[in-house]
């Protein structure tokens, strides 16, 4: 069974879908392994202008985090392993050399919304909502999110979302500045293929020049730096009991 379906539009874009709708389109090692695939293949392809991620069915964008084979994860050094993993794919999302949209088609939890804050515009379907929930977890963001989410919202209103944890509508992220456009929803690829339009009638390497001006900040040593000490942290939260009671808690309700 298919964890992501890949597809390419005659006009530049690479649509990534996360394809496990039964489980709200959460992240295990294999849906890891074809992203940090698929970003590979963008970064190289002169065809490709834009990459598009989502989610497949009309519920989740993204849960996060795959809890039930991520619960396993005992040690600060396993976790560290499986953050270090995703964060690495996450930074390469974000210091891509062409523009990303994250398509966000239902609910976006935990490190669901750290995928698509490594993206550089943001659409959701009106409805949706958005949540940094992992400090009810007894966690922090472990990807990344956080030093992404404080490099592309004013300060106060980031830690704001960070330290609250609670999902919040789109309409409100819209107002954050998080979401750059809530869709109808009605046909939403088609909805997200209007507002990309002026984008693609660009040539690839002006979309990549002016993409390379915003990441080069982002490949300095003193941002690295910060994004994986946030990755270390989360590891050291990930094995204590406030944690672990909130992952069985989630795993025994559904
Ligand atoms: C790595 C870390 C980080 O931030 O860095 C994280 O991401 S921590 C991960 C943070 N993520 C979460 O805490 C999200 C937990 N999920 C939820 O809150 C919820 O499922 C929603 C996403 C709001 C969807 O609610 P809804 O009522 O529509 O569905 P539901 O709860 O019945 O879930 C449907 C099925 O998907 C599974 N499911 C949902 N989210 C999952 C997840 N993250 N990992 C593993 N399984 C998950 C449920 O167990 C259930 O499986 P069965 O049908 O077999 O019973």
């Amino acid at each position: 069974m298919k964890v992501a379906i890949v597809e390419y539009d005659s006009n530049g874009i690479v649509w990534f879908a996360i394809h496990r709708p039964e489980k709200r389109n959460a992240i295990n090692f294999e849906v890891m392994d074809k992203l940090e695939e698929t970003i590979a293949m963008v970064e190289k392809n002169d065809d490709v202008k834009m990459l598009v991620i989502t989610g497949t069915g009309d519920e989740a964008f993204c849960s996060g985090g795959d809890l039930s084979k991520f619960q396993h994860l005992h040690t600060t050094e396993n976790a560290k392993q499986m953050l270090e993993k995703m964060g690495t794919i996450l930074y390469s999302l974000l210091t891509l050399s062409k523009p990303t949209v994250a398509l966000i088609n239902g609910t976006a939890i935990g490190g669901g919304c750290e995928l698509a804050s490594a993206c550089d515009f943001r659409y959701a379907k009106s409805g949706s909502k958005i949540g940094f929930i992992q400090g009810k977890l007894g966690i922090t963001t472990g990807w990344g999110g956080a030093t992404m989410l404080f490099e592309k919202l004013p300060y106060t209103q980031a830690l704001d979302i960070l330290l609250r944890a609670e999902r919040i509508s789109a309409e409100k992220m819209y107002e954050y500045g998080w979401i750059h456009a809530v869709l109808p929803g009605n046909n939403l690829r088609e909805e997200c293929r209007e507002l990309l339009a002026p984008y693609l009638s660009q040539s690839v390497s002006v979309l990549r020049a002016y993409k390379m001006a915003a990441a080069e900040k982002w490949k300095s040593d003193e941002f690295r730096m910060r994004f994986f000490a946030e990755i270390r942290r989360c590891s050291e939260l990930w094995g204590s009991e406030e944690h672990k009671r909130a992952i069985q808690s989630f795993l025994n309700k559904s």
